[in-house]
């Protein structure tokens, strides 16, 4: 890798984009020293993504210049980006999954490696790579095969193969195992020595305080502070993000667990493929109890959330609540459940949560349109839902305020709030909650865990599904861990820590702790 020729790898000034009414960057100005990871943090809706598409060519910017080296360049598309050394590993990847991995980073690369050299000098190239930065990964495997921590080295390694010398991630560890973040962080390390200059966006302050150099904080749009990592603290970045002090731990009482509001008994789910999702599951869950289900995502924790909530028809087994036998010879839809008092917060905002081309108003009603207190006589009344959307938008510190903005331009963090209020304020028994702080700031994430624990002194009882193993240990009572479609073992939260966690979510428990 060359030796950087310019103390800043990029430098923006006086960056700002508009959205109608919506000022996302004002005047942005930062330095990203070359050979760096440098850290941006910001509530949600604070203007990062807008600030990393406008320097990937996704958004032009209204005003202000990007310099890349020392020297001004025009970023109008990806292309150029691409050309000007930038590389960008998104949330969602943008692999094809039955592709191999060396054919998903051939794929549409420019300047034709392939042309010149043919298929044996990209696989070489692949293979120099891979091992330079110690990516771990098989070039002729099939992308679907692959878990998803190796699936965004793959995303890596196709940014490098480009040429990239700047690499942005973001939010990069919402799908990892702890140890696959680990490795993902050593692999930023290696990439640092390399010279690659790394831009991690992330809501966790702790990869922030552990693998950058530099943070620098955005709030409401504007590049509010920047800091040198050794010389701040979590709570400064909190509060510097928020603007107030924030509260770090989730505060609950010991549970006092009653009665059984749903059991699931010997649940298995066969997918129309004829693959097993879900193999004899069973579990309780008591009122008054948060029972946490870790597990790496894809093994079965969504397909258990779909049975559980009637989106999907189980195969075999019984769900017994409120008095109901569920079985697939007596199914319950989605809106059956909710009818015997059965909230969802699902995994996907987006796909199942949200219709994005509808307003605020309109998805702050989804599913419960035929609640009598928004059913007019012919059509729905638009009055009590837009009342009640403004109420909820203030309780929630939902951003911008508005219940006319279609849900597609509200940002990730604030998209959950609009779900999370939706389902909680109809105050279930039993609530099923997906991720529900994936993508969502700290602040946010605060009062979403607060609302939970109080459903939880309120005698609800609530399934979480979470990959966040922090949040799974700091809200639920018992920890059950599924792995490939079954529940592989079950733990109260106080004698879960990260490491046996993680071990049993990779099933490989038994051999480490055997050799450890
Ligand atoms: N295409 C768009 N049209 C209208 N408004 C938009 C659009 N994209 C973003 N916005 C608005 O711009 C602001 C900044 O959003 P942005 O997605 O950049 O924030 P963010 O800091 O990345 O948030 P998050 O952490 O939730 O992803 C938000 O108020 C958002 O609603």
């Amino acid at each position: 890798m060359n030796k950087p020729t310019h103390p800043y790898a990029i430098e923006l000034r006086g960056i700002s984009k508009r959205f109608g009414a919506v000022q996302a960057n004002k005047d942005i100005n930062l330095q990203v020293p070359a050979g760096t990871v440098h850290g941006i943090i910001g509530e949600n809706g604070a203007g990062k993504s807008t600030l990393m598409s406008i320097i990937y060519g996704f958004y032009e910017a209204d005003s202000g210049t990007i310099e890349i080296d020392g020297q001004e360049v025009k970023i109008r598309n990806s292309q150029d980006a691409i050309k000007a050394g930038i590389g960008m590993v998104h949330q969602h990847f943008m692999l094809v999954e039955n592709f191999t991995v060396l054919e998903n980073v051939i794929l549409g690369a420019e300047g034709g490696t392939i042309l010149k050299g043919g298929m044996d000098a990209a696989r070489k190239e692949l293979a120099r790579l891979e091992q330079e930065f110690s990516l771990d990964i098989d070039v002729d495997a099939v992308v679907e095969d692959l878990p998803v921590g190796l699936q965004q080295r793959v995303e890596i390694l196709k940014a490098l193969y480009r040429g990239a010398r700047i690499l942005i991630l973001d939010e990069p560890t919402g799908v990892l195992t702890p140890q696959e973040a680990d490795h993902l962080f050593r692999i930023l390390d290696a990439l640092k020595k390399q010279g690659v200059t790394v831009i991690l966006i992330t809501h966790k302050l702790r990869e922030i305080l552990a693998s950058t150099d530099n943070v620098s904080v955005m709030r409401l749009g504007q590049m509010v502070a920047h800091r040198e990592t050794a010389k701040t603290e979590k709570e400064e970045l909190a509060e510097l993000m928020v603007g107030k002090k924030v509260r770090l731990k989730v505060l609950k009482e010991e549970a006092e667990p009653a009665e059984v509001k749903l059991a699931a008994k010997n649940i298995s789910y066969v997918d129309s493929q004829g693959v097993t999702r879900l193999k004899n599951i069973n579990l309780e869950l008591r009122a008054g109890e948060i029972v946490g289900i870790a597990g790496v995502s894809g093994n079965g924790q969504s397909e258990l959330l779909n049975v559980l909530s009637g989106i999907t028809p189980m195969s075999s087994g019984e769900v017994h609540m409120a008095g109901q036998v569920i079985t697939p010879k007596a199914p319950k839809n989605a809106a059956q459940m909710r009818d015997l008092k059965m909230g969802h917060i699902p995994e996907d905002r987006h796909k199942m949560g949200l219709v994005t081309g509808f307003e605020a108003y309109e998805a702050a009603v989804l599913g419960y349109h035929n609640d009598p207190a928004y059913n007019g006589k012919i059509f729905l009344n638009r009055k009590a839902m837009l009342d009640e959307c403004n109420e909820r938008m203030q309780d929630w510190d939902v951003r911008p305020p508005n219940p006319h903005l279609k849900t597609a331009n509200f940002s990730g963090g604030n998209q959950q709030k609009i779900v999370i209020a939706r389902e909680v304020e109809k105050n279930p028994d039993v609530l099923l909650v997906g991720q529900p702080t994936r993508g969502v700031d700290i602040g946010a994430i605060e009062n979403i865990h607060e609302q939970i624990i109080k459903l939880r002194v309120a005698d609800k009882a609530i399934l979480l599904v979470s990959v966040e193993l922090d949040e799974i240990m700091a809200l639920s009572d018992r920890i059950l861990v599924m792995f490939d479609g079954e529940i592989v073992g079950e733990l109260p939260a106080s004698e879960a820590d990260e490491r046996t966690l993680g071990l049993m979510m990779a099933n490989a428990f038994n051999e480490e702790g055997a050799s450890a």
